[in-house]
């Protein structure tokens, strides 16, 4: 399904519910499926926590959880520590080219029993479930944060807990510290210095541990795009937020200052007015906590025909599909200039924006809504526009509800 954009202007105020963070739902789900006593309100109506919760429930021995990382690398570490039946872990064909070593191996270190099925390195995995022995790991944590939160999530069902040893520079650190803000809510101690983290050994209890997510900061960012591109006086008022998130990704609030958004948290809102023409100086920024929002800041610039260097995005080219090499691509289309090497993307100042370009979505519900917002400046298309249901199946309805127009 290709979706048409027309020129729109969004409703001058606005509200919209955003369901939970995936991030948040998928470790909980994982958390919930170790300790039974915990409940999850406002759970991420997203595929891959559809997908997370699909695989925990079901009783085959094949798991297939398409594009979901959260899901690939947590049920890894899950399924290593249960004592059932060998288990296939697989996902779709990016999941397969999506690196897991670092995880494997970590997970050998502690006794598991994986075993590649097709390429050394990748998914899919053979998990033979069994009593993890081990309690001291050493691992890269300048890949992803999805391995260390794996291990940290399995960590409190260990014997003797677990001590991480973390080597090189870490990378998207908010994750860490959400994994492990969870963990402590539930009860279970930790400690996170330097380069060390540990985890205790929790013991399930019979009270009901009750948790609420937070809605999703990097559905949120579609909406401070859409914003920082419309007239001043624009309002959107999204909930559920709240100022102290565990969500690396609401560093939205500060960094959309700079294109001349405001945001006001309410007991559980966020309103974000546009207050004040963009600065026009470049706009710089590192990242490497908050990978997810590159691609619609990257949009934003451009829309506002703002230059735009952004480093910290090592990580980008290994998710859904190689987002520097997209961005480059779909943004050249459409006229901008960009330069791109493993960690950087550089977009020159633009003069003009082409209209009527039909963007390639890779498979990357980011592209899709990452570049959505343009059409507040010119029509486009957005094609396989439903590969936003990774994390936001509600998108394009709420989309058109604050008054961008399909054809
Ligand atoms: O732990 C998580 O929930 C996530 C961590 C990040 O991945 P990396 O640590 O691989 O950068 C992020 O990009 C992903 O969308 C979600
Ligand atoms: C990278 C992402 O997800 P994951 O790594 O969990 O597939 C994302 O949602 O942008």
């Amino acid at each position: 399904m290709n979706i048409k954009l027309q020129k729109s202007t969004l409703h001058k105020q606005s509200n919209i519910a955003i369901t939970g963070s995936k991030s948040e739902s998928n470790r909980l789900l994982l958390l919930q499926a170790l300790y039974p006593n915990i409940t999850i309100a406002n759970i991420s109506n997203s595929d891959d926590a559809v997908l997370m919760q699909k695989a925990l429930k079901s009783s085959d021995t094949i798991k297939d959880i398409h594009h979901a990382g959260t899901a690939m690398r947590f049920l890894t570490a899950y399924y290593a520590t249960q004592n059932r039946q060998e288990i296939t872990l697989t996902g779709s064909a990016r999941m397969q080219e999506r690196p897991i070593k670092i995880l494997v191996e970590a997970l050998r270190q502690l006794g598991a029993d994986i075993q590649y099925t097709n390429n050394e390195g990748y998914p899919p995995l053979q998990i033979k479930g069994q009593k993890l022995q081990g309690n001291k790991v050493t691992l890269d944590a300048n890949i992803s944060s999805q391995y260390i939160s794996a291990l940290l999530l399995i960590a409190p069902t260990l014997e003797n807990g677990l001590t991480l040893s973390l080597n090189g520079k870490i990378t998207s650190v908010p994750y860490i510290n959400m994994t492990l803000s969870l963990l402590n809510d539930l009860g279970v101690k930790t400690h996170f210095e330097g380069n060390t983290i540990t985890v205790q050994r929790f013991e399930a209890t019979e009270n009901v541990k009750a948790f609420t997510v937070e809605s999703d900061w990097s559905s949120a960012s579609y909406f401070y795009s859409l914003i920082a591109l419309s007239e001043i006086g624009t309002t959107i008022e999204l909930s559920s937020y709240k100022e102290n998130s565990l969500q690396g990704d609401s560093c939205l609030a500060e960094i959309y200052k700079e294109f001349g958004v405001e945001t006001v948290f309410a007991e559980n809102t966020i309103t974000l007015s546009k207050k004040w023409e963009a600065t026009q100086e470049a706009i710089k920024l590192d990242l490497k906590n908050a990978p997810d929002i590159a691609q619609t800041i990257a949009v934003t610039a451009f829309g506002l025909k703002l230059s735009c260097n952004m480093i910290g995005l090592h990580t980008l080219k290994i998710k859904e599909t190689d987002r520097l090499v997209a961005l480059k691509t779909e943004l050249e289309k459409l006229g901008a200039s960009v330069d791109i090497t493993d960690a950087s993307l550089h977009l020159h100042e633009a003069t003009q924006i082409n209209e009527n370009i039909i963007i390639e979505t890779y498979k990357d519900h980011r592209m899709a809504m990452a570049f959505a917002p343009l059409a507040l400046r010119v029509p486009l298309e957005i094609e396989k526009a439903d590969v936003v249901s990774k994390s936001f199946p509600d998108f394009w309805k709420d989309l058109q509800n604050i008054g961008i127009k399909t054809v």
